[in-house]
């Protein structure tokens, strides 16, 4: 079964590559809502698949990291689209939650995307 826990941060950003008076090449902030989805059985004494709490805790440096944060200057996020940081997340995750399925972004309330690691 696939479970997910779902965190707000909020961040500033602007995107470096996009043409000229594109509004994304301004400064600007988001909420970013992010969701972090683990795949595995569920166990039959706990009845999860994995305490929420343990996602919250692997995540929370992570969190850091993002949370007030301008999004550009941290590396590896130089061009922060929400494509970028779902795979930038996916690979500081990974190694930490070796049962991570995707990585989910909610950039404004109306975009984002889903990444379910490199394609094998
Ligand atoms: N594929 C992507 N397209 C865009 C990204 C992105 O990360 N990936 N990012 C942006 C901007 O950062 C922008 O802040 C968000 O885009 P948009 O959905 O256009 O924002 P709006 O609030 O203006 O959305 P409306 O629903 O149209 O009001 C742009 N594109
Ligand atoms: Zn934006």
């Amino acid at each position: 079964m696939e479970i997910f826990k779902e965190f707000v941060f909020e961040a500033a950003h602007r995107l470096p590559n996009v043409p000229d008076g594109h509004k994304c090449g301004r400064l600007h902030g988001h909420s970013f809502r992010i969701a972090i989805y683990i795949d595995g059985p569920v166990d039959r004494t706990s009845g999860w698949v994995r305490d929420f709490s343990e996602i919250k805790e692997i995540f929370a440096p992570l969190y850091e990291r993002l949370d007030h944060n301008y999004l550009n200057e941290i590396p590896g996020l130089e061009n922060p689209t929400s494509e970028v940081l779902a795979v930038w997340v996916w690979q500081e995750l990974k190694p930490l939650l070796p049962e991570l399925s995707a990585v989910r972004i909610h950039e404004t309330c109306t975009s984002g995307c889903i990444y379910k690691g490199p394609e094998v």
